[in-house]
């Protein structure tokens, strides 16, 4: 029928960014939306970027890395449908504390079974390591027997380096709605409100708590 494509349409992924401070979370979101470098402050609190490719939508909620407000962090989990965890693969010493953070996310009971997207960013340095040394020390083999996991290279300097669009893909291709789940019938444009109230919730549950 006609009415269908216009009145159906597709529901966005909720797609947790997570990772240390300054490995680039809120660059990747800002390129990818803006198709150029944004300057990027530190997080406080947390960003929610709408981000679309070809038929997909993410609602990414992009968490500041810097504030220790991992008991807080729990109020996101709620929903998530895949999380992606953002490293910054020039940063070698910081790589071990990278890995505790990892592992205790898929340690996370409301997060059983999530896929896992690892963002090795900063790709166009010439000092990243090499995806080996990094699947290595972030235990990657270890996350992949619980839930789909994998890495891609990212950078929000340079598209050519970056294989930000395929990790979408991948996050489409491995969240576990089905096709007629991914559609809804609500029309255009009312799917933004309740979005809208659910951050201010969340705002007043951080001030509040
Ligand atoms: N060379 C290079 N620099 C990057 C890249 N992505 C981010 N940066 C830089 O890394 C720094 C941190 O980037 P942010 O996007 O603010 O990092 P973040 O993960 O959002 O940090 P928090 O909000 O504190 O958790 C900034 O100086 C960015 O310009 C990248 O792909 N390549
Ligand atoms: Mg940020």
């Amino acid at each position: 029928e006609m009415g269908n494509l216009s009145l159906r349409q597709r529901k966005p992924i909720k797609v947790l960014v997570l990772g240390l401070d300054y490995s680039g979370k809120s660059s990747l979101l800002f390129r990818a939306n803006f198709g150029e470098v944004v300057t990027s402050i530190p997080t406080i609190g947390f960003n929610v970027e709408t981000v679309s490719h070809k038929n997909i939508i993410l609602q990414a909620w992009d968490v500041g890395g810097r504030d220790k407000i991992r008991p807080l962090l729990r109020h996101y989990y709620q929903n998530t449908e895949a999380v992606i965890f953002v490293v910054d693969s020039s940063d070698e010493e910081r790589l071990p504390e990278a890995e505790r953070e990892l592992l205790s996310l898929v340690s996370e009971s409301e997060l059983e079974g999530v896929p896992v997207a690892v963002a090795l960013n900063k790709w166009d340095l010439s000092r990243h390591m090499s995806r080996e040394r990094m699947h290595q020390a972030l235990g990657l083999a270890e996350v992949r027997k619980s839930r789909p996991c994998k890495s891609f290279s990212t950078s929000s300097v340079s598209d050519s380096k970056s294989d930000f669009f395929d990790m979408l893909e991948w996050i489409n291709d491995n969240t576990r709605r089905t096709e007629e789940n991914r559609r809804s019938n609500i029309v255009a444009g009312q799917s933004s409100v309740p979005v809208l109230q659910r951050v201010v919730f969340k705002l007043k549950t951080l001030l509040l708590t």
